[in-house]
C-alpha cells in the first residue's frame, strides 16, 4: 500500500512551518488496487464486456479484473453499510414503514474520457451483489436544454457548460429519487440527433442503486445574490467517482472517436453530424479539433477539472484507456 505524502495534482494543506503536506487521498497503483478484489468472482464474460464498452474503448476482462472488481466490492460495502445504518436509525426512531432510498453514485469527468463505459460496467457488476439487485443508470445529457432553446439563447457553442443544463430539473429528479418516489422520469438525449428527445423518458422505479453520470455532476453553483443556500447535485450522492487522464490523451481520444464515428454513426441519414461523413478526412479532423479546442477543452479546464478534488474516488487513466492509479478519499 502506497500512501503518498505529496501527490502531484491533489490539493494540499500546508501543516506547520516545515511545510509538510497532507493528502486527503490514499493512492494506489492499479496492481495494488487489484488485490482488494479479494475473492470477488469475475461474473462478466468477454462478450458482455465487449457489448458494454463504448466505441474505441479497449477495456477487456483483464481491466475488469484489475480495476472494477475491487471497485464493485468497495461500493457494495458502502451500499450495505448505508442500508444497515438506515435500518438502525429507523429502529432507533421507532419508525416503521419507511420507504427505502436508493444509494446514488455520481460519475464525473471530461467529454470522451470514458465515463459511459465505466458506468455500464459498474452497473452490471453491482447488480450481481445480493444487496443491490436493481441498479439503474442515467446520464445527464437528457437534462441539457433542447437545441431550440440553446440556439435561441446563443448557447449552441456552450453545450456541456453549466448554463446549458436545466439544473432545476436535475435537482427535482434527484430529490424525487432520494424521496423513494416510484417511476421518476428522466429525460433522454440522442447523440445521433444531437438533441434532447422530445417527450421521451426513462422511468426510474426505486432502484437499490442509481448511477448518475455526466461531465457536470460534481459542479457547484455560485451563491445566489439573495444569499439563500441552494442544494447542489452532489448533495444527493452517497459516493462520487471522477475519471481522469492527461488533457492531451483525452484530446486524442476525442478526435479518434470523431474520425471513427464518420465510418459509423455519422453515416446515418438522421445524424446531426452526417455532413462530416461526406467531407474528406483532413477537413473532418479540423472540425473535430475545433470542437475539442473551442468547447470541450475549455469546459474541461474551466468547469470539470476543478471539481476533481470533490470526488470520493479518482480513477486515473493512462494510454489505451487503462487505469494506472486509483485515489480513494480517506474517511
Ligand atoms: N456524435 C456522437 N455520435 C454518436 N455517439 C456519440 C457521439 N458523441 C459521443 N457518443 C457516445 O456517447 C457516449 C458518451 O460520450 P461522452 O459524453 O463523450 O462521454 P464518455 O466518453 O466519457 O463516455 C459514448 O458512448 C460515446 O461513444
Ligand atoms: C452531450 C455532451 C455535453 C455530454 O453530456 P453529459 O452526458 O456528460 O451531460 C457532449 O457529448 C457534447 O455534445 N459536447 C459538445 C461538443 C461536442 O459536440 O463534442
Amino acid at each position: 500500500m502506497n500512501i503518498v505524502s505529496q501527490p502531484a495534482e491533489t490539493p494540499e494543506l500546508e501543516t506547520g512551518s516545515n511545510a509538510e503536506y497532507y493528502s486527503p487521498y490514499h493512492r494506489f497503483s492499479a496492481e495494488e488496487w487489484a488485490k482488494f478484489r479479494a475473492d470477488t468472482p469475475l461474473t462478466l464474460t468477454a462478450d458482455e464486456v465487449q457489448r458494454l464498452r463504448s466505441l474505441d474503448d479497449p477495456i477487456d476482462l483483464d481491466e475488469v479484473r484489475r480495476i472494477y472488481l475491487s471497485l464493485s466490492r468497495l461500493l457494495s460495502t458502502h451500499v450495505e453499510a448505508t442500508q444497515r445504518l438506515f435500518q438502525q436509525r429507523n429502529r432507533f426512531l421507532s419508525l416503521s414503514d419507511i420507504t427505502k432510498t436508493p444509494f446514488i453514485i455520481g460519475i464525473a469527468g471530461s467529454v470522451a474520457v470514458g465515463k459511459s463505459t465505466t458506468a455500464r460496467i459498474l452497473k452490471e457488476l453491482l447488480a450481481r451483489w445480493p444487496s443491490s439487485p436493481k441498479v439503474d443508470l442515467i446520464t445527464t445529457d437528457g437534462f441539457l436544454y433542447p437545441n431550440a432553446v440553446l440556439s435561441r439563447e446563443n448557447l449552441m457553442e456552450r453545450k456541456g457548460f453549466p448554463e446549458s443544463y436545466d439544473i432545476g430539473s436535475i435537482l427535482r429528479f434527484l430529490s424525487a429519487i432520494k424521496a423513494g418516489e416510484p417511476n421518476v422520469r428522466a429525460p433522454r438525449y440522442s447523440h445521433l440527433t444531437y438533441d434532447v428527445l422530445p417527450d421521451e423518458y426513462t422511468l426510474v422505479d426505486r432502484p437499490d442503486i442509481l448511477i448518475f453520470e455526466g461531465i457536470n455532476v460534481l459542479q457547484s453553483r455560485a451563491l445566489p445574490a439573495d444569499g439563500k443556500i441552494v442544494p447542489i447535485v452532489s448533495d444527493f450522492f452517497d459516493f462520487s467517482i471522477y475519471i481522469d487522464a492527461d488533457e492531451e490523451q483525452i484530446h486524442n481520444w476525442y478526435v479518434q472517436r470523431f474520425m471513427k464515428l464518420r465510418q459509423t454513426a455519422f453515416r446515418d441519414p438522421t445524424s446531426f453530424f452526417k455532413k462530416y461523413a461526406a467531407i474528406d478526412a483532413d477537413a473532418a479532423r479540423a472540425v473535430a479539433e475545433g470542437l475539442w479546442e473551442n468547447i470541450n477543452l475549455k469546459n474541461l479546464r474551466q468547469n470539470i477539472l476543478p471539481t476533481r478534488p470533490r470526488a470520493d474516488l479518482i480513477l486515473r487513466k493512462g494510454r489505451n484507456h487503462l487505469v494506472e492509479t486509483v485515489e480513494l478519499r480517506k474517511l
